[in-house]
């Protein structure tokens, strides 16, 4: 028999309450054991709510969503890392990562916490509050955080979008770096930058807005450091081509600002 796939989503469709648009329809995904998905696309198209999916924290109109063969229930093989990290002001970073802890015993939270701080190099900065930190250490308790609950999958909500480039660029190799340490877990990477989705993902899935769609399904040539998948021969033409796409849903959708406008690529 073989293994139950980490996510398996087949023709999903989901509906907000009083929401004009589906904000999914008819989504089929599947997740790979140690593999980074990287999601792209526009505003609203619903990259966020596919994550949230996974968690189990919306439920599908029709359609099913499969964790590891079962119906997901939030905080049981996933955890999310947002864009604005979320940590609590008045605990410490290492309060903030033992936070969902709580069920462990004292030694055991430790000892979890200890690891995970290791992890992404901030064992010095345990007993640090959050505001004494940068938005990239900050994010890296963020991390932790997720990390500490050992899930299967680690769901990422455009993680460093707000992160300045140097301290993105470092987290980024930080998530690809745990992506090749420890087989078996994935990632899904949900990001509005092309260069990110290519620079990290193993397949990078391209959504269409309203209704939420998969328009394109890319498994990428190339794999290892930013710097090696940069340098691919493919590369620029991928990120040209996901580019393109990413354009031509931006100008023809009609509740975008940019609707109708049309761009002379000279001047770009
Ligand atoms: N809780 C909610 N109630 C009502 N509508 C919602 C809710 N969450 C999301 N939506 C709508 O569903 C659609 C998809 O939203 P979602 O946040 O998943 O998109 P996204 O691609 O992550 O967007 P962004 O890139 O701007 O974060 C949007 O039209 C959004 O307005």
């Amino acid at each position: 028999m073989t293994a139950p796939l980490p996510a398996d989503l087949q023709n999903v469709s989901l509906r907000f309450p009083g929401a004009a648009n589906l904000a999914l329809e008819k989504v089929s995904l599947s997740l790979q054991a140690g593999e980074v998905l990287t999601i792209l696309g526009p505003s609203g198209c619903g990259k966020t709510t596919l994550l949230r999916l996974i968690a189990g924290l919306v439920q599908p109109e029709s359609g099913s969503v499969r964790v590891f063969g079962a119906a997901p229930r939030p905080g049981e093989k996933s955890a999310i890392v947002f864009q604005n990290f979320r940590l609590l002001p008045w605990l410490t970073v290492e309060g903030n990562v033992g936070f969902p802890l709580a069920a462990l015993s004292a030694a055991e939270r430790a000892r979890r916490v200890a690891d995970v701080l290791a992890t992404v190099g901030l064992s010095r900065f345990a007993q640090s509050f959050p505001r004494e930190l940068s938005g990239g250490m900050q994010q890296r308790v963020a991390l932790a955080r997720a990390l500490a609950a050992d899930p299967q999958i680690l769901l990422m909500d455009e993680p460093f979008a707000s992160l300045d480039a140097q301290s993105r660029e470092l987290m980024q190799a930080e998530v690809a770096r745990l992506a090749q340490s420890r087989s078996g877990r994935s990632v899904v990477f949900v990001t509005h930058s092309v260069d990110e989705a290519l620079v990290l993902g193993d397949r990078v899935v391209l959504m269409s807005p309203r209704p939420g769609r998969i328009a394109k399904c890319l498994d990428l040539p190339f794999r290892g450091s930013a710097e090696a998948r940069r340098n691919h021969p493919d590369f620029s033409l991928l990120r040209g081509e996901l580019w393109a796409a990413l354009r031509e849903m931006v100008l023809s959708d009609p509740q975008s600002d940019f609707h109708g406008r049309g761009f002379d690529e000279s001047t770009e």
